[in-house]
């Protein structure tokens, strides 16, 4: 039988926190709970001073949900970075039975969009390293140039690298309550989860912690108004990825890979992420194509370029463009200045505003209403 969200608050009964006594399942610390073939990933809310009391808390979570038949894996994180309380106390779950509401676990309504921002784009790829940053930051300053208001949001947990790209330092500033100011460069309102999480926190924490950080940074960030939000996600299509892309109201999706067959092998994935979630794909992107010797003006195919517009062939999406490998691209990106704003005339810049087109052409319409999503 299906696990439901239900079997793991039951679990949950049974572990204590230290100070109350109280039951972990009633205390409303714990989070959203993603159940995924079983695999069960939740966060605990706690205050930042807490951390070391509640480890051992965090420690018996995992192991009284380890130990519900069908459960193969179970990936408990603390985070500080929401206020704890958004699971459902036993008196509000009998309100919940008492009205016929739908049980956890049912169908999950996608996340509702956000007022003032018109479509929200994500930029992913099926594994690290391939560009994915740097093509999220040429593509919104081309989608600048194309006359939107736009922004982005570093979702990157693994490595958030926006900051850097745009040459961005400090903090965020707090406005009003929880609510933060973007950042801005290039004429674009930048937001990255580098500001919300600790460099110092373990990668396996960070995976359970994206859900409530994704959900601030769209929520808790005083946007205004912007055509288009490009959201840099994680790397890969493992469940942080995939709850992002179910918990976010995502207009289209748009996957990044390099030649390589790997590569594409991991960008199927990508299109199959984002299918399962009903998410539409706008389109891949080859990046680090071929190469241009800078001395003599040769074109190498490095990686047997072109096999990113098979993949898109064989998979019925768009094929959106290929961008060289180039030094002038990485020279900028690492240096802080994307190379459409900081060399617009450029023909890498011209290559990335050229995508911008497509995929600005690709969202076309109106919004999109957000699905409804089934764990099972
Ligand atoms: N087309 C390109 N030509 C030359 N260098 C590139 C190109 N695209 C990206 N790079 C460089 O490759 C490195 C990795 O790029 P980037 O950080 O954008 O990748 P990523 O996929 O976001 O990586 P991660 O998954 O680790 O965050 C950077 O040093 C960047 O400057």
């Amino acid at each position: 039988m299906a696990l439901s969200q239900n079997d793991i608050l039951r679990a949950l009964e049974l572990v204590k926190l230290p100070a109350s006594g109280q039951s972990l399942a009633a205390s409303g610390r714990v989070g959203d709970i993603l159940i995924n073939d079983g695999k069960v990933i939740f966060a605990i809310g706690i205050d930042a001073t807490e951390a070391g009391a509640m480890e051992p808390v965090r420690k018996a979570a995992e192991s009284a949900v380890g130990g519900i038949p069908g459960v193969t894996q179970v990936l408990v994180g603390l985070t500080a970075d929401k206020a704890p309380g958004r699971a459902p106390s036993q008196a509000a779950e009998a309100r919940r039975q008492a009205h016929g509401q739908p049980a956890p676990g049912g169908p999950v309504p996608k996340a509702a969009g956000i007022p003032g921002v018109k479509q929200i784009i994500a930029v992913a790829s099926g594994k690290g390293g391939v560009g994915k940053s740097t093509t999220t930051a040429n593509l919104a300053v081309g989608l600048a140039t194309l006359g939107l208001k736009v922004g982005v949001l570093d979702a990157d947990i693994y490595g958030p690298s926006v900051p850097k790209i745009f040459g961005i330092t400090g903090k965020p500033r707090l406005v009003s309550g929880r609510t933060l100011a973007p950042m801005e460069a290039y004429g674009l309102k930048i937001m990255s989860i580098g500001f919300l999480i600790d460099e110092e926190t373990p990668m396996i924490w960070r995976g359970p912690m994206v859900i409530s950080a994704i959900t601030q940074m769209l929520r808790e960030v005083a946007w205004g108004e912007l055509d288009v939000l490009v959201v840099d996600m994680p790397p890969g299509t493992g469940d942080a990825q995939l709850t992002m892309a179910q918990q976010t109201p995502l207009a289209g999706a748009v996957i990044v890979s390099t030649p390589q067959d790997l590569a594409l092998l991991d960008a199927r994935r990508g299109v199959a992420m984002f299918r399962k979630v009903e998410v539409p794909i706008l389109g891949i992107i080859e990046n680090m194509s071929y190469f241009i010797c800078p001395e003599c003006g040769h074109r190498s195919d490095i990686f047997a370029h072109g096999g990113a517009r098979h993949e898109a062939e064989r998979q019925g999406v768009p094929f959106l463009g290929e961008i060289p490998l180039a030094m002038p691209i990485r020279e900028t990106s690492d240096g802080g200045r994307p190379i459409v704003a900081s060399d617009p005339d450029s023909a890498h810049a011209k290559a990335y505003v050229a995508l911008a087109r497509q995929v600005k052409a690709g969202l076309g319409g109106p919004a999109r209403a957000a699905p409804r999503i089934v764990i099972e």
